[in-house]
C-alpha cells in the first residue's frame, strides 16, 4: 500500500519504520505547509503532525479523496467541520486520541468502571496523566477521550485542569523527561482508593495502531474509529 506520512517527527519516524517492515511503501513525507503535494499516488495518508496543521492536512487529503488516519491531538474544535468535508468528498476517515491496542482496550475497561461507580456517591474520580516535556498540548488527547468516558456512564458534567467543581472530573497534566504517555484513573472515598493506569513503554504500539488502522480503511468510504478496525463491539 502506498502511505504518505504528514508530520515526520517521531511518531512519523517511527511509523514510517513499521510500516515498511509490513511491505508498505512510503510515498510522502509532509513536515511543513505546502501546496506542492502530489496526491495521486496515495492509498491511505497518517498525520502525526501538529495541532496548528491538522485540520488542513486532513481536509486537503478528503478533497482528493485520500483516506486519512489522524493521530494528531489538540485541533478537535474543527473535528466536526472535517467530518463534514470527509462525507462531502465520499472519503474515509480515522481519528484516534490513541491508537495503541493498550489504550483502546483501557478505553473500554474506563467505561465500564464508570458505570459501576455511577451510583457510589463516596467515590470521587480524579484522573493524571504524564507525558515527555516536548508535548504541545493538555491535557492529552486520550485523557480527553477517558474524561468524555466517564461523563457518558456517569453524573459527572464536565472535565477541568484546574478547579474542578464538584460535578467536574479534575484532570492533572504532568510533562516529565521523555515519559511517552502514561494515564490514570483514581476513585478515592474515606477508606480506600482504586485506581486503573495505563503505561506506554515506548511509542511503538501508538504507530502499530495507526499502520493497522490504514490498513484496514483502504477501500472503505465513511468515517470509522479504532472500536470498529479492533472489533471491539
Ligand atoms: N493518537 C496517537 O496514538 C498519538 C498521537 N500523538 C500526537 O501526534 C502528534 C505528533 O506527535 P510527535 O510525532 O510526537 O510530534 P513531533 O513534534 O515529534 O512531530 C511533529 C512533526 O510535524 C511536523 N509539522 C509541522 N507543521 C506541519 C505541517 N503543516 N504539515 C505536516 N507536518 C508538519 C513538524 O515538523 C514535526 O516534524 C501530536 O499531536 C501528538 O499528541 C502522538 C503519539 C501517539
Ligand atoms: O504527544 C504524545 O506523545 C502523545 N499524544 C497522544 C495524546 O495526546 O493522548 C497519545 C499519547 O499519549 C502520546
Amino acid at each position: 500500500m502506498n502511505i504518505a506520512l504528514f508530520g515526520y517527527g517521531k511518531m512519523g519516524k517511527m511509523i514510517e519504520q513499521i510500516a515498511l517492515d509490513r511491505g508498505h511503501k512510503i510515498v510522502a513525507k509532509i513536515e511543513v505547509d505546502t501546496k506542492e503535494i502530489d496526491f495521486s499516488q496515495m492509498d491511505v495518508a497518517i498525520d502525526f503532525s501538529m495541532p496548528s496543521a491538522a485540520y488542513e492536512n486532513i481536509t486537503k487529503c478528503f478533497e482528493h479523496k485520500v483516506p486519512v488516519i489522524s493521530g494528531t491531538t489538540g485541533w478537535l474544535d474543527k473535528f466536526e467541520e472535517a467530518k463534514k468535508i470527509c462525507t462531502d468528498n465520499d472519503s474515509a476517515f480515522i481519528y484516534a486520541s490513541n491508537f495503541s491496542l493498550g489504550v483502546n482496550i483501557f478505553f473500554e475497561l474506563n467505561q465500564y468502571l464508570a458505570k459501576m461507580m455511577k451510583s457510589l456517591d463516596q467515590y470521587k474520580v480524579s484522573m493524571e496523566e504524564i507525558h515527555h516535556t516536548r508535548k504541545l498540548d493538555e491535557p492529552s488527547g486520550t485523557a480527553i477521550t477517558l474524561a468524555e468516558g466517564i461523563i457518558n456512564n456517569s453524573d459527572y458534567k464536565g472535565w477541568k485542569l484546574e478547579n474542578a467543581a464538584e460535578n467536574e472530573i479534575p484532570i492533572t497534566a504532568k510533562r516529565i523527561g521523555m515519559t511517552p504517555g502514561t494515564h490514570s484513573i483514581d476513585y478515592t472515598s474515606k477508606v480506600d482508593s482504586i485506581e486503573i493506569k495505563h503505561t506506554a513503554h515506548n511509542r511503538e504500539g501508538f504507530a502499530l495502531g495507526a499502520v493497522i488502522a490504514a490498513e484496514w480503511i483502504k477501500g472503505k468510504k465513511g468515517i470509522f474509529t479504532m472500536k470498529d478496525v479492533l472489533n471491539l463491539g
